[in-house]
């Protein structure tokens, strides 16, 4: 009984080790459907497999294979009236919706994917292994291709916006008047915590390359005469004064001296009440559940010269050298925490 048990365990363990190798076609087939539009597609009702393969131009030989696996993984459903999006693709991966993953997916696939094929050389040479794996500031040389910059900058959008739902809803702004927000990329997160909360103004604080980026979105939101930008570049200037400072996907770009540089800059920013609002994928403090957050810190390797992602605890004793009196570790949504520090 027992040794079928045994037998029994050992086969799912290999089945799982299966799976785990080949999680890169898993992972391109969900950046085919995505980059194919096939979820927004399906948006309105579902469609027969022939329309479906016609509309998407897909190959007869390759289509019901494609197809089937977004079934088992469920990504689609396929009922009577053909294939249709389960709620959750309905919800995240139809494009134009405000709840729109896909920038972050559509990024993934067309950078990270082919640089992580490097990760062994990253691996042994702490080197990042993208467009700055010769040399070069990482910010600087993406954003000089400005089809790559919005890329980058929609991917943020994608990529926060659970956090930013999830900060507008459970933070109590209600002491607060201004919020600036630190490297905003488009502004997602502040346009979504304005649009819920009508007393506040909110400042945008990025490099100036990014402003056509920010204008737009804030038109998009309607937000123009709340929502405003701020160039700046945070290692030579001060940050913008305000109630409340969000960091979010900031901290873990940089190393540990540039971490501290920029949590001693956003106590000098904020007033006696004031709160930091630090937000990413917070690894555990035992280092051993948040794959999420370990993959991400992998990601900092490849991406760029001494980031890495860090635990709540760590930040909290972070924040405490550069004087904040207060401070607590909050979930916000999937693998995102929050460390709110009050001056
Ligand atoms: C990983 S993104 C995070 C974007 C956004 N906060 C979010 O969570 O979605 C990092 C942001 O920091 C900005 N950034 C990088 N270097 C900067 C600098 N020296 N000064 C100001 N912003 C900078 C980038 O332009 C980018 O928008």
């Amino acid at each position: 009984m027992r040794r079928a048990r045994d037998e029994q365990d050992q086969s799912a363990a290999l089945d799982r080790i299966l799976q785990l190798g080949l999680g890169f076609a898993v992972s391109k087939v969900l950046f085919s459907a995505v980059r194919l539009g096939l979820f927004t597609e399906l948006a309105t009702r579902p469609l027969p497999y022939e329309e479906l393969r016609d509309r998407l131009g897909l190959h007869p030989r390759a289509a019901r294979d494609f197809l089937d696996t977004l079934v088992a993984l469920d990504l689609l459903e396929r009922g009577p009236e053909g294939y249709g999006n389960t709620p959750v693709t309905a919800r995240y991966l139809v494009r134009d919706r405000a709840t729109y993953l896909g920038g972050f997916l559509e990024m993934t696939d067309l950078r990270l994917y082919g640089f992580w094929g490097t990760l062994l050389d990253g691996l042994r040479t702490g080197e990042p292994q993208n467009e700055i794996r010769h040399g070069g500031d990482f910010f600087e040389t993406l954003y000089q291709d400005p089809v790559r910059r919005s890329e980058f900058l929609r991917a943020m959008t994608g990529l926060s916006m659970r956090s930013a739902h999830a900060l507008a809803d459970t933070v109590d702004w209600s002491a607060h008047r201004v919020v600036a927000d630190v490297g905003c990329a488009e502004g997602g997160t502040l346009g979504q915590i304005l649009l819920r909360h009508p007393h506040l103004r909110g400042t945008g604080y990025d490099l100036e390359s990014v402003r056509d980026d920010f204008e737009h979105r804030a038109e998009r939101f309607g937000l123009t005469d709340r929502l405003t930008f701020t160039a700046g570049d945070f290692f030579t200037d001060p940050l913008p004064r305000a109630d409340a400072l969000l960091l979010g996907h900031i901290l873990h770009d940089w190393d540990l001296p540039t971490k501290r540089m920029l949590l001693r800059k956003a106590y000098e920013a904020l007033p006696p009440g004031g709160v930091v609002i630090v937000y990413e994928t917070l690894i555990d403090d035992d280092r051993r559940t948040n794959l999420t957050g370990l993959l991400m810190s992998l990601n900092m390797l490849v991406e760029t010269t001494g980031g890495f992602d860090y635990t709540g605890a760590e930040c909290r004793r972070w924040m405490a050298e550069a004087g904040f009196t207060s401070s607590g570790v909050r979930h916000l949504a999937g693998p995102e925490s929050m460390v709110v520090g009050r001056k």
